[in-house]
């Protein structure tokens, strides 16, 4: 793996719809530079670098004020380039650490000095080498009380995700829903799973995101999602936090426009109720509580 890639939209339009005051972009990643913090050896891609910088001059041109950065594969369990950009966004940004289940508890206590609230399990094999549920459960319950535990797998699995998410023992949240297909529309198979996994613990959230992969084929402007995330959203609506994705990791093949993204907003959050909770309301409980 050599040739570095590029995911991200170089000139992104600004969107039609403009977010609440204080909303936040609670999914996005930075990727180096390279320079400072190298990439993991285990990484699945190599992409070109997608700073802080690079990220808090779209959340501005999108009209956020906060970002969460969680950690992306390409850094491994190396989060020095999420805790940077943590560190230099002014107080503006929190994130999501992956780590090694090994890590010592002074080392989890330096990560939530760092900003970090919560850690992220990854279950996507095209991703990561391994996912050890075990060494998971065991570190899970190492995590300050007030951490979540962000979970990324695909709808083909779920089903053997259960007892796994049932012992888990911190609030949860799915990115991107777990991946449902949603060509199959909101009462299909892989959305009812999803609703009867949500129904299993009130504490289960999920991120509502990615309309860009999960409707590929039928691409922009991502009808298929609209229609499948809009009942998600209303019906678990203290349940589910947004983000854009950006830099867009694997999707150098069909890459969005960022402002196309923020317009699916409304379209699956269309009250100004429903945009203040996904935007504003709950991902301030998670990263943020103390001001709240
Ligand atoms: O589907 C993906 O390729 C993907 C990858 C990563 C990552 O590399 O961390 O994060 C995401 O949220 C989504």
């Amino acid at each position: 793996m050599s040739e570095r890639i590029i995911s991200w939209h170089g000139n992104p339009s600004r969107p039609t719809y403009t977010p609440p005051p204080g909303a936040i972009d609670a999914h996005c990643h930075v990727f180096g530079p390279m320079a400072q913090f190298p990439f993991s050896p285990k990484a699945k891609y190599l992409p070109e670098d997608a700073g802080p910088d690079k990220l808090f001059a779209l959340r501005d041109h999108l009209g956020f004020s906060r970002n969460v950065i969680v950690q992306a594969s390409c850094h491994g369990t190396n989060n020095a380039a999420t805790l940077n950009g943590i560190a230099v966004s002014g107080g503006k940004a929190r994130g999501v650490a992956v780590v090694d289940p090994a890590i010592s508890d002074e080392e989890i206590a330096a990560l939530h000095q760092g900003g970090m609230r919560g850690i992220r399990f990854n279950f996507l094999k095209r991703l990561v080498d391994d996912a050890p549920k075990d060494k998971f459960l065991e570190v899970a319950h190492r995590l300050p009380k007030d951490w979540h535990i962000v979970i990324y797998f695909e709808a083909d699995i779920l089903e053997e995700m259960r007892p796994f998410i049932a012992a888990l023992p911190r609030l949860v949240v799915v990115d991107h829903m777990g991946r449902p297909d949603v060509t199959q529309g909101p009462d299909g198979p892989d959305m009812k799973a999803f609703r009867s996994l949500l129904d299993s613990r009130d504490d289960i959230w999920f991120k509502p995101t990615c309309p860009d992969r999960l409707d590929l084929a039928a691409g922009d402007p991502w009808n298929n999602f609209a229609d499948a995330v809009a009942p998600l959203v209303a019906d678990y609506s203290d349940r589910c936090i947004w983000g854009t994705d950006w830099p867009h990791p694997n999707m150098e093949k069909a890459i969005p426009d960022d402002g196309h993204i923020v317009d699916m907003i409304p379209r699956i959050a269309p009250t100004a109720e429903l945009q203040q909770k996904l935007l504003v309301t709950n991902p301030m409980r998670l990263y943020w509580p103390e001001e709240l």
